[in-house]
């Protein structure tokens, strides 16, 4: 996960061109759409515009494209090889859609790990490349329906009704759902062509290792429900939103109020707040997609695994108030590690009373956190403390509300004090590998679609200070 240390001081005054850089930020800011608009603005003030940059062809000659087919294959081959020699080795079992196959990869060495990646980034380009332009972009526009059918399979709880040790027939599963005969089947063998479920023979339905998890990992029957009820119309209600409202840049106007009918009366935050059953179902979404590799607290709580230190802070018994922290896990996790900080926790009223009481077991760390509500739209209540921490706070957020959550801490900033946003970081487009390059751009439109926010580049998260005041001393870790 990418992180960003961001250091700060009191700043002097706020100057007008900190209002002029405000009011230029009341847009996106995407660093190639922000440089094609100062091209636009450079021509309106009558200067000539700057060519735009000449594309280099990368396209291949046809006897190229089937050496890059061929170069990939055995690119595939090879890490396959590397892979099971491993797996082998280690005595561990095979990837399969077995239904005891296990749900995940071991923990595997870097290098191994590294020839796992190969694997799914190389498949992806060679199947592009044997589809053929035309045909990836006609049937790649049909993903969608993956997404709706197992949201329709996730919704009536079918995978629970599959028995995991042997086989159900069509007619005995459809006795137990609402789902009428027809569209059982049709979404079934839907799914069965992402490996969830199998048909071993007509009308007879197993598990496969995937539909597995969906029978027993409750946050992930969570994670479908959230992705495919909350977001999918939500996505699929970008377009009228962005044509309404181009700036996209209110919480009220995104796509989820196009989609949920709420345009111009609440967030999405207040709509789960009212339906508890749909905000529990978020609550475990997020748990599913934090409990995977890489969004562990430990990477910003280790030094050893890139984490930030704070050992100056606790020889002084420094303060941390972390911004929107939830139920405080994260201070949890540094308590334990620094004994003399003292640590304060932010969030809305009812996060506040639903947290753990007493936070942590052990005394000696509970007694250091606080847990105190406070509306991050509001003047910030924690006085010269040492550290504001904002983690995956940002992102939920556009560019004039993500200017206000910072410009809402400066009275409270004594000089030296650090902001330390712990939050995704883009890179430019292609510096990412495959895999991640796909996440983070998801991600982002994800953002887009819930709430009108984004990811942001470290060039983006370094405009949100300049716009927010003077006197921000910008760092990256
Ligand atoms: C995406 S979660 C991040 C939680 C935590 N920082 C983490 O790393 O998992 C956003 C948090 O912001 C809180 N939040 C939302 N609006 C808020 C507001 N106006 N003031 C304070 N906290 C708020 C939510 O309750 C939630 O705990």
């Amino acid at each position: 996960m990418g992180k960003l240390r961001l250091s700060s001081f009191f700043p002097s005054s706020s100057s007008s061109s900190a209002d002029a850089e405000a009011k230029k930020q009341n847009r996106r800011s995407f660093s190639a759409l922000s440089s094609s608009l100062r091209n636009k603005d450079a021509g309106t003030n009558g200067a000539a515009a700057p060519p735009a940059p000449k594309v280099t062809k990368t396209e291949t000659a046809p006897e190229q494209s089937t050496s890059r087919m061929l170069a990939l294959a055995q690119k595939i081959t090879k890490a396959a090889e590397k892979l099971e020699a491993h797996m082998k080795a280690k005595n561990l079992p095979m990837p399969s859609f077995d239904v005891d196959a296990p749900a995940d990869f071991p923990s595997l060495p870097e290098d191994v790990q590294g020839s796992r990646q190969e694997i799914i980034h190389a498949t992806k380009e060679l199947a592009l490349l044997a589809h053929g332009p035309r045909e990836s972009i006609r049937w790649g526009v049909w993903e969608f329906l993956d997404v709706m059918a197992l949201a329709a399979i996730n919704h009536y709880g079918i995978a629970k009704l599959v028995p995991v040790d042997s086989t159900i027939t069509l007619a005995e599963l459809q006795a137990k759902t609402s789902l009428d005969a027809i569209n059982l089947a049709r979404l079934l063998r839907m799914v069965m062509t992402n490996g969830i479920f199998r048909e071993p023979s007509p009308g007879v339905i197993a598990h496969t290792a995937a539909s597995r998890v969906l029978a027993e990992d409750e946050d992930m029957q969570a994670w479908v429900g959230f992705n495919g009820e909350d977001i999918f119309p939500a996505a699929g209600h970008v377009l009228p939103a962005l044509k309404a409202h181009p700036e996209a840049t209110s919480l009220t106007r995104a796509g989820f109020q196009f989609a949920f009918d709420t345009v111009d009366k609440e967030p999405m935050f207040a709509t789960f707040g009212k339906d508890p059953v749909r905000a529990r179902r978020m609550g475990r979404a997020m748990a599913s997609l934090t409990g995977g590799e890489g969004y562990e607290p430990s990477y910003f709580v280790d030094v050893e695994k890139g984490g930030y230190d704070f050992s100056d802070l606790d020889a002084t018994g420094g303060t941390f108030v972390d911004i929107g922290g939830s139920h405080g896990f994260m201070c949890v996790d540094l308590a334990n590690k620094y004994k003399n900080m003292k640590f304060v926790v932010q969030d809305l009223q009812k996060t506040v009373d639903s947290a753990p009481k007493p936070i942590s077991a052990d005394s000696q760390v509970a007694e250091r956190i606080t847990l105190l509500a406070h509306d991050f739209f509001t003047e910030q209540v924690t006085k010269d403390a040492d550290v504001y921490f904002f983690r995956w706070i940002m992102h939920n957020y556009s560019t004039p509300y993500a200017i206000s959550l910072l410009k809402n801490l400066i009275p409270a900033l004594k000089p030296g004090a650090r902001i330390i946003i712990n939050d995704h970081c883009l890179l430019e487009a292609g510096q990412e590998n495959p895999w991640d390059e796909r996440v983070m751009r998801r991600m982002d439109v994800v953002m887009l679609a819930l709430l009108n926010a984004q990811e942001r580049s470290e060039a983006e998260f370094k405009e949100l200070f300049a716009a927010a005041g003077d006197g921000f001393v910008f760092k990256v870790s």
